[in-house]
């Protein structure tokens, strides 16, 4: 096992120019010795370009990768002790699955016996042990990735495991009980994960800390409740959450906090600048209040969505939109009805430039 470090840049063209240019823009990033990390963000902004990196399988055109403080920028794969899994099984067709299983620990001439053993105990984490003696080429695709998932975590020695979106072949409901294995079998084996996904909900359930990215720039990391409670970016605030947070604008004057036409006390600290903003509340945090309720504000409920377990309203404050969550319980509105809405509390964020201020 390792820590691994980066403090680097990336950009497949020669002479990049800009930030577009960059598939990675200058980062530096600690990979702890054991920890389980996720790498979340939308296509193309940069991810498998991360994982290549500590792999080897790509050098960066700038920087350094250290594994345990030594340079293993220019390390091969091999060199460096890497397990990877990809999004398609990569496993041996003619071979049975415990051949599989065995053939990364062959490889390394460990004893038979000791294979034997290591085989049998990946094999029952993955529940696979009733498959041991049959032939991976007669298995449907999710049972041959279950092997992929074995074979990158049979050896004990790696520096670490890096997964490359390794559930894209997998049926939803299987699916939801190997994200569950997993983060149960990274407690059990104690080998750094590294997890690429562009799933919020895969990186959240399965990572002790989530690395954000957004074109090329790691935006944030840290653990699901951290990206959820205090988006340090808008970004994330809009990508993590179901919808996202809202963000409406909003300028700080020397009466409060002026949002849509409407002045709300400001609590005396955090002290906020005086000028424009971004106020940004999550739709769990909005309270509806009765009217003229000091600190509300009010608008226009424009749609009502009944998501069974809740009830998710949109309220139009003076042209801007909002989401609230509201308990199934909740009086039922209708589109068109005038509602006072709390946005200030503990839980609001405030943001200039997209970046958090407070
Ligand atoms: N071999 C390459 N040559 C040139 N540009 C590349 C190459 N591989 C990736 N890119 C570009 O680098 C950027 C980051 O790509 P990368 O594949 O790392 O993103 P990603 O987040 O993993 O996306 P996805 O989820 O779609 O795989 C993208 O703009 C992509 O077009």
């Amino acid at each position: 096992m390792a820590r691994i470090e980066l403090d680097l840049a990336h950009a497949y063209a020669p002479n990049p120019q800009q930030d577009s240019d960059y598939a990675l823009l200058p980062l530096k990033m600690t990979f702890e010795d054991g920890g389980a990390y996720a790498l979340l963000g939308p296509s193309g902004c940069g991810k498998t370009t991360m994982l290549n990196v500590m792999s080897g399988l790509l050098v960066p055109s700038h920087g350094k990768v250290l594994f345990d403080g030594k340079d293993v920028t220019s390390k091969s794969p091999q060199e460096r002790n890497i397990a990877q899994v990809f999004q398609f099984p990569v496993i041996y067709d003619t071979m049975t699955v415990a051949e599989n299983l065995a053939f990364p620990l062959r490889n390394r001439k460990m004893p038979e016996d000791q294979i034997r053993k290591r085989v049998g105990v990946i094999a029952e984490m993955l529940d696979m042990s009733a498959e041991l003696d049959k032939r991976a080429a007669g298995l449907a695709a999710d049972a041959k990735q279950k092997i992929s998932l074995g074979r990158g975590l049979v050896r004990a020695d790696v520096s670490a495991v890096l997964f490359d979106e390794p559930l894209t072949v997998i049926d939803p409901l299987l699916k939801w009980q190997l994200r569950r294995k997993l983060k149960q079998i990274h407690q059990e084996l104690k080998l750094t994960f590294i997890y690429v996904t562009h799933d919020q909900v895969e990186a959240l359930t399965f990572a002790e800390q989530v690395l954000v990215m957004m074109r090329g720039r790691a935006v944030q990391v840290g653990p699901a409740d951290a990206l959820f409670e205090r988006p340090e970016h808008t970004f994330v605030g809009h990508f993590i959450g179901s919808p996202g947070m809202n963000f409406l604008l909003a300028d700080v004057t020397a009466q409060g906090l002026e949002v849509a036409g409407q002045v709300l006390p400001l609590p005396a600290e955090p002290q906020l600048p005086l000028g424009p903003l971004k106020l940004g509340i999550r739709p769990e945090y909005i309270d509806l209040a009765p009217e003229n309720t000091l600190g509300s504000v009010r608008g226009t409920v424009k749609q009502l969505q009944d998501v069974g377990t809740y009830l998710m309203l949109t309220v139009l404050i003076d042209g801007q939109q909002v989401k609230v969550r509201q308990s199934p319980q909740a009086d039922r509105l209708t589109p068109g009805d005038t509602v006072y809405v709390q946005l200030l509390s503990e839980h609001s964020c405030f943001y200039i430039n997209e970046e958090r201020v407070s």
